[in-house]
């Protein structure tokens, strides 16, 4: 029993040279940790408050919780790794989880299945900079996308972005708190047409950006490749 622990931790240690060999990134602790820890991981929902949310996006997530009471709104759970994957055969993980707390993308979804609706409130921390002090377009662009996204997928399913259309209004001040509004306008057979907006957020004054998008429900018949 003892000699065979000792092979299979030598075993461990030959492979683990070889990866960090060819993959440098194998040496990070915390994908070291991820890539050869046995223990069971809990995924952890990440779209709840952590330190990093500001006052802002904290008073607009109680509100959001308050409207989900009577079942009309839900919060949407979300995780870094996606079920589909294993993941010690994988160290995929949802791009907009990919940060630290409080550096990225700080985000909760919240959908209403009568209208057809999805909110998105959003906090974009200081590594999703631009033009220097405000968001990067890209960065707007990925959580326009992600909340249509989503918008899409829950009636649609298995879906992918065909087009996305984005107006950029006025530039979004880094760490501030905006609320993406976006909602599923038509369906045509296997396409879905969604219409979005991102006002500030708390007083929704500010009008930064307008987005339409067309969603294709994927042909389980066609290959992606
Ligand atoms: C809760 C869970 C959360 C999970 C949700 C997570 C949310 C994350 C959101 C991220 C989403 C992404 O970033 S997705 C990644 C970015 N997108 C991609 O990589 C997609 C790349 N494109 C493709 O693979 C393909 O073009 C597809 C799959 C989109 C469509 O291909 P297809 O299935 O063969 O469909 P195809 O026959 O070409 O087209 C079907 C119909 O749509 C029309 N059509 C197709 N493309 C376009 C287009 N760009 N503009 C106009 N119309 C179009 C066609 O004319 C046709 O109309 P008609 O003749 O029928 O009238």
């Amino acid at each position: 029993m003892m000699r065979s622990c000792t092979a299979a931790l030598r075993t461990l240690r030959v492979l683990r040279c070889r990866l960090e060999g060819a993959f440098p990134a194998a040496r990070h602790p915390v994908l070291a940790r991820r890539w050869f820890s046995t223990e069971k991981v809990i995924p952890k929902d990440q779209a709840l408050p952590n330190p990093s949310w500001s006052k802002d996006l904290r008073l607009l997530f109680d509100q959001f919780m308050k409207k989900c009471e009577d079942g009309s709104w839900e919060r949407l759970p979300s995780y870094k790794n996606s079920k589909l994957v294993k993941e010690q055969l994988s160290q995929a993980q949802l791009f907009t989880r990919g940060y630290e707390d409080g550096l990225g993308f700080e985000y909760v979804m919240f959908y209403n299945d009568d209208e057809k609706r999805t909110v998105c409130l959003f906090q974009g921390g200081p590594y999703l900079q631009g033009v220097p002090g405000f968001l990067h377009g890209g960065a707007i662009a990925t959580m326009i996308d992600a909340t249509v996204g989503v918008c899409a997928a829950i009636p649609g399913g298995i879906v992918m972005t065909a087009n996305l259309n984005i107006n950029f209004k006025r530039p979004i001040p880094l760490c501030s708190v905006v609320v993406i509004n976006s909602q599923l306008d038509k369906i045509e057979g296997r396409k879905l047409f969604l219409s979005c907006d991102v006002r500030s957020g708390v007083d929704e004054k500010i009008l930064y950006s307008e987005a339409t998008s067309l969603f294709i429900k994927l042909d389980p018949e066609k290959s992606l490749t």
